[in-house]
């Protein structure tokens, strides 16, 4: 077995404003792996605090790529604490297995059937309540049918205030959703969700820190839904599921350490009905492609975060999961269904 990797930076188009600040760029490696006939493709694109830094991701890459032509069992295992340089490896072998077997990476994983698009949700950033209901009426012209609001970042009563004019200006046909990025304490998150309820929205990705877990529990049960995120970086599934911490897992794959842990997250989920979301980290097309895949080979996904192609200015390469009419597309080909991201620069 052969393998490299390469590092590369991407940027956004604009800033995306959440509660923990702007995201303005992302940095990470793609990792190539090949037995002589197939080559496979992954990344690894960190982003703390859903992963390790970038310096201990390109570390633990590099240690891995030395010993990948050995052993791909024991490289796994030792990718444990880094989540995205084991993602950015297993993505890669994951790639290269289904082009072997000539399937698409979805059929691969486990689903029986073709699918060829996967509901998706825009995502809108901060922004005030007539900007922000302007952009979510923007989304749904596009054919997004789920829309998802960042809060958090300004006060709980501008929060409420923007997630009612967004109802207003979309109607009710469409479902709201909104991510607190873990910005809220106990008691503005029930005043959030509180004002959340009438506005019809869903549920709220993180509403608390990741850690409060009884929280969370807590929240759960009104009309509004508890979904984890950052909490998924720090607790397993089991644990989240055990302490009725969530009604809807948010799924990144690069935070889960692989396309299959993020597969396997979702059906134990599933077996206690907590539904899951597929999202990234704003990552490039590589791990973007593979998150899709995930998404494509789930029963019953709801609506996942995967629409953020278009946020990127630059990209490694074509993208081959394109949004149109609120769904992404699913890649038929071999493998990941993504080409051209390992060409020389300077040929
Ligand atoms: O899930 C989505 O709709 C888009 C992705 C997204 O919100 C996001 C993007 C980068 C970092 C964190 C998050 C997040 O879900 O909290
Ligand atoms: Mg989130």
């Amino acid at each position: 077995m052969d393998a490299e990797i390469r590092d590369f930076t991407v940027s956004l188009s604009q800033p995306l404003a959440t509660a923990n600040g702007e995201i303005t760029d992302r940095e990470g490696f793609l990792v190539r792996v090949s037995d002589g006939e197939h080559e496979g493709f992954g990344e690894a694109t960190p982003l703390a605090p859903w992963t390790e830094s970038t310096a201990e991701c390109r570390g633990a890459l590099e240690d891995a790529v030395s010993r990948l032509r050995d052993d791909e069992a024991a490289l796994r295992a030792d990718l444990d604490r880094n989540p995205a340089a084991r993602h950015g490896v297993a993505l890669a072998l994951a790639d290269l297995r289904a082009k072997q077997h000539d399937r698409p990476l979805y059929r691969l994983l486990g689903r029986q059937s073709e699918r060829r698009w996967v509901p998706v949700n825009a995502t809108v950033g901060d922004a005030a309540p007539a900007d922000t209901a302007a952009a979510a009426e923007r989304a749904v012209e596009e054919g997004y049918e789920t829309v998802k609001v960042k809060v958090g970042a300004g006060d709980v009563d501008r929060d409420v205030e923007r997630l009612r004019a967004v109802r207003d200006a979309v109607g009710e046909d469409v479902a709201l959703r909104a991510d607190a990025n873990g910005a809220w304490a106990r008691d503005q998150a029930a005043r959030a969700f509180d004002g959340f309820a009438d506005a019809d929205v869903r549920y709220v990705e993180q509403p608390l820190p990741a850690d409060d877990l009884a929280g969370l529990a807590d929240l759960r049960g009104g009309r509004v839904g508890v979904a984890v995120d950052e909490t998924l970086a720090t607790h397993s599934v089991e644990g989240v599921l055990d302490a009725d911490a969530a009604d809807v897992l948010v799924l990144k794959p690069m935070a889960l350490g692989g396309v299959e842990r993020a597969r396997r997250a979702a059906v134990e989920a599933q077996a206690q009905q907590v539904a899951s979301v597929v999202t990234t980290t704003i990552d490039a097309v590589v791990a973007r492609a593979g998150a899709v895949h995930v998404a494509a080979s789930l029963p019953g996904v709801l609506p996942c975060g995967l629409a953020t192609g278009d946020w990127l200015s630059t990209d490694l390469g074509p993208d081959p999961c394109f949004v149109d009419d609120g769904a992404v597309r699913v890649p038929q080909d071999a493998g990941l269904g993504v080409h051209g991201v390992w060409e020389d620069d300077d040929a």
